[in-house]
């Protein structure tokens, strides 16, 4: 029996693309604690950039999974110089970058099981994984799609199924690749999750399933009956592909309860509840709880737009996913590769490491650039399948030398606009329409900055919130939902709170003379990049 008088508090991670963060919340959903601890700077003996590792052949982008295990200890460590009482701490549950697998070594089960609370989890599971881990910035398994939209009749079949046609980052692509290229390494794995599932294993002390919600960005399950589809299980593996998978469970699920490594080191309760972690962009739907007809921006190391669903239609574009939370029996997503890394990268080429410098140039620049415009993809692109390059045009819409930027201010601009102008188009091909009613509800690193949130309000002719409890959903949604199915799962209701925003910039009415014609012209320089293949 849970003593329903003492004192609660909830627990969430995100592990995303460049960080781990770590979040207490009390049971108001009030922060109470935060840690976070930078891959590249803190953990520089891994030697990533961004987060991650850019392989020999084109487009293979990988992370060591050691890395986010390391993470975890100094961001625990941080947590108890930071005077957390993790007594308190009734139920945790964690987000984390979509799509990337991780494989587990023949004896993990075991090593998990048998942690000493006098090690580091590093120490101890240095040799847990086969190989490193694939991630959501891979764009090197075309062929694999192709094979696997055929194998289940069509990218529209395949879409029906599993909500999306074959992306390359998507799970199953990724692990038909390592099946095909590095049959060694698929053998040896005994067990394959994703970013999410992994993470929470080191919890729970065995490997946790993969949940729903995450499960649909893998090209693998079929978000109807939420079972994994036979075809395309055959078509990125062998007969033993569904057993290292495992069975895929509901998001809102307990798993179990901690692992006797964390209660030793750090005093958890043996009783607290783990929830099954989830991908971060299924989380920060959670966190930001979106009313209907208000879409989510979340502005991370990639730029996704989501929005809930009550049913699963099959988009022309983009994903349908399961959704995180019954509220949220569906969702969709948007996503752009070329997001908070791209415009660092741009800040740093013309205005050097500060964004107040950066901001000081897109002031001194008018709406619309006078006409000068640019795309800016540094890395392979996912929406549209396109390769990296640059494509800048001055009024007349000439290109190439004649068409040169006059000034790091308009160029500064120039990307900003491409971004968000991509962003507005592709998102109306895929069905999401905006009306009068509709909000935008930014989060992540880059929904700080008030001037480019400007821009996105302008571009999409809709007023740009954000949420007042804190500014990465996809963290605070991993908490809320540590504690929603804990009360679900106790029958013990919190007070909990609704969330809030504010309106951080609204957009001026000259959208229709400005924008529009400018979105006309974006689809004719997006068609001069190559596509992947
Ligand atoms: N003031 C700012 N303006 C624009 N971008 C910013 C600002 N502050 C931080 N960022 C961006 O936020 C990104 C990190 O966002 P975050 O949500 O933590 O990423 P992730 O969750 O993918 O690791 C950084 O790459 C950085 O470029
Ligand atoms: O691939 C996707 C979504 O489909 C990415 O959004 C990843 O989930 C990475 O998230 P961030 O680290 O950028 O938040």
């Amino acid at each position: 029996m849970t003593d329903e008088t003492r004192k609660k508090t909830f627990l969430g991670f995100d592990f995303s693309t460049q960080r781990l963060k770590a979040l207490v919340i009390g049971e108001d959903y009030g922060v109470l604690h935060e840690a976070n601890v930078e891959f590249d700077s803190d953990l520089p003996e891994f030697r990533t950039a961004g987060g991650v590792l850019r392989g020999q052949q084109r487009g293979e982008v990988t992370a060591p999974p050691l890395l986010w295990v390391k993470a975890l200890d100094m961001v625990m460590d941080m947590l108890v110089v930071a005077g957390v009482d993790f007594s308190t701490i009734e139920a945790l549950s964690g987000a984390a970058q979509q799509h990337g697998s991780v494989w587990w070594s023949k004896d993990c089960e075991s090593k998990l099981a048998s942690l000493s609370p006098d090690e580091f989890l590093h120490t101890q599971l240095a040799t847990a994984f086969v190989t490193n881990s694939p991630v959501w910035m891979d764009s090197s398994t075309t062929a694999d799609c192709r094979a696997l939209e055929e194998a289940v009749g069509g990218p529209e079949e395949l879409a029906r199924i599993t909500g999306s046609t074959a992306y390359e980052r998507f799970t199953g692509p990724q692990i038909r690749k390592m099946y095909r290229s590095r049959e060694r390494a698929y053998r040896a794995a005994a067990r394959i999750s994703l970013v999410s599932s992994f993470a929470c294993s080191l919890f729970l002390g065995r490997v946790a399933p993969i949940d729903y919600s995450d499960g649909s960005g893998m090209n693998l399950l079929d978000i109807h009956s939420k079972k994994w589809d036979e075809k395309a299980l055959k078509a990125c593996g062998d007969e033993t592909l569904e057993s290292k998978l495992g069975s895929p469970v509901p998001t809102a699920s307990v798993l179990g309860t901690i692992s006797p490594y964390f209660v030793q080191r750090y005093g958890f309760r043996p009783d607290c509840r783990v929830v099954a972690f989830t991908g971060d962009n299924n989380s920060a739907l959670a966190g930001l709880r979106l009313r209907a007809g208000w879409v989510g921006l979340s502005l991370g190391t990639s730029d996704t737009l989501l929005c809930g669903l009550s049913r699963p239609a099959a988009p022309p574009a983009g994903h349908v996913l399961v959704g995180p939370t019954p509220a949220a029996p569906y969702m969709a997503l948007l996503c752009f590769a070329n997001g908070s890394l791209t415009r660092q990268n741009h800040r740093d080429r013309l205005a050097g490491p500060s964004w107040d410098a950066f901001n000081d140039l897109l002031r001194s620049t008018v709406r619309g650039n006078m006409g000068y415009m640019g795309i800016y993809l540094d890395t392979a692109e996912i929406t549209p399948r396109v390769r990296a390059g640059r494509h800048e045009e001055d009024a007349a819409g000439r290109a190439g030398r004649a068409a040169r930027l006059p000034g790091a201010a308009y160029e500064a601009r120039a990307l900003l606009e491409g971004q968000a102008l991509g962003r507005r188009l592709h998102a109306a091909d895929a069905g999401l329409a905006l009306d009068s009613s509709s909000r935008v509800v930014a989060t992540g690193g880059a929904s700080v900055n008030k001037e480019l949130l400007q821009i996105f309000a302008d571009v999409f002719n809709t007023p740009v919130y954000v949420q007042n409890e804190h500014a990465n959903a996809a963290l605070l949604g991993a908490a809320i939902r540590a504690a929603d199915v804990w009360s679900a799962d106790t029958g013990i209701k919190l007070s909990g709170s609704e969330p809030s925003v504010s309106p951080v910039a609204t957009p001026y009415p000259d959208h229709d003379q400005i924008y529009k014609p400018m979105m006309a012209r974006y689809r004719q320089m997006i068609a001069t990049f190559p596509k992947l293949e």
